[in-house]
């Protein structure tokens, strides 16, 4: 008979799962990956089920990390909902498995681990390929993922200025209003984005909102949405420019609209730069193309877990 599951909710899963820890075991778990051992880890490419009547999408994204004991899934559901709508787009659970037997050992929220692994990974994008000297920071979008971005990147970089814009103008507002630093709401994704150092896309888009002629040369750009294949958010124009990395080429090429449309070549996965095989190449346009990865999700439950255990 196996001990029952530990049941942890959005409020518990946010309050073990701190930045300071989930970084550096993401940057191991990354670089881990890209040594693509398959006795070490093993994650395939998400499952998709499109929900076509509800312009939803059902994830499952499982992964083994052997010399961890991690044996993890994350089931997630991402919905283009009406402007205004209450409901979160994004909504996931995440189990966790003894490795040894089978059994489930933890049921969480998984909200709040994609809200904060993105924002961890997107963070080390940045850390990796922001130009020196980084003054502004913009945020296209208000949603779970631009709060996640901002509390980390505001947290880990000395940014002067901080930019919003958002589809509606009230709800830059309403994002702005929640925080404790100063932000500045523009009215346009343009205003936004000139002169940025660092950009985040992290919206719901379908079509191209960032335009390659409006960004600045040098800059880094963490792109976080648009994760079906015919998809985008970024333009041909700084796709082609950019030098594109990826958290996982498999990922990329099966689900990535703005790199399959625009025809843009991956450079590196961001683990391949964490393991020294590729450089970073901060003095050039970046874009890091964010698809989000179940050994990302495996990482931040594990922590949770280890959190909770050390506490009961
Ligand atoms: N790369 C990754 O690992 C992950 C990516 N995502 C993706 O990130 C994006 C943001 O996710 P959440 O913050 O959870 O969603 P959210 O619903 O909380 O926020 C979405 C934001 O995008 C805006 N938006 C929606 N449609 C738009 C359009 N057509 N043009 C411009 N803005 C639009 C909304 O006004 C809102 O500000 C989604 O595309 C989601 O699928 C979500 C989780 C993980
Ligand atoms: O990695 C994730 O989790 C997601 N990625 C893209 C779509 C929403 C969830």
């Amino acid at each position: 008979m196996t001990e029952s599951a530990v049941l942890l909710n959005k409020h518990e899963v946010e309050r073990y799962l701190s930045y300071e820890d989930l970084i550096p075991r993401l940057e191991s778990v990354l670089g881990k990956f890209s040594k693509r051992d398959s006795s070490e880890i093993i994650q395939p490419v998400r499952s998709v089920v499109p929900i076509q009547q509800h312009n939803g999408f059902l994830g499952v994204m499982p992964a083994y990390l052997a010399a961890e004991g991690i044996l993890c899934t994350k089931m997630v559901t991402f919905y283009q909902r009406a402007e205004g709508s209450s409901l979160p787009s994004t909504q996931a659970t995440v189990l966790l498995f003894d490795p040894e037997h089978g059994h489930v050992t933890a049921i969480m929220d998984g909200e709040a681990i994609t809200a904060k692994r993105t924002a961890a990974v997107s963070a080390i994008s940045t850390k990796l390929f922001m130009p020196a000297l980084s003054k502004v920071l913009c945020i296209l979008g208000s949603g779970q993922q631009a709060r996640s971005h901002y509390d980390v990147f505001t947290k880990l970089f000395k940014f002067k200025e901080v930019r919003v814009w958002s589809r509606r103008r009230e709800m830059a507002h309403r994002f702005v209003n929640d925080l404790q630093g100063p932000v500045r709401v523009c009215s346009s994704v343009k205003e936004a984005v000139m002169g940025a150092d660092v950009i985040v896309t992290a919206t719901g888009a379908s079509e191209p909102i960032l335009f390659g002629e409006w960004v600045k040369s040098g800059a880094h750009v963490a792109a976080v949405g648009a994760c079906r294949p015919d998809w985008r958010e970024l333009d041909d124009v700084l796709m082609r420019e950019a030098v594109v990395y990826v958290d996982s080429r498999e990922g990329g090429t099966a689900e990535s609209g703005d790199i399959v449309l625009s025809g843009a070549q991956v450079f590196a996965e961001l683990g391949e730069v964490i393991n020294g095989s590729f450089p970073a190449q901060r003095e050039k346009t970046t874009v890091f193309k964010s698809l989000g990865m179940g050994i990302q999700d495996a990482v931040s439950a594990k922590l949770v877990l280890e959190k909770w255990n050390s506490e009961h």
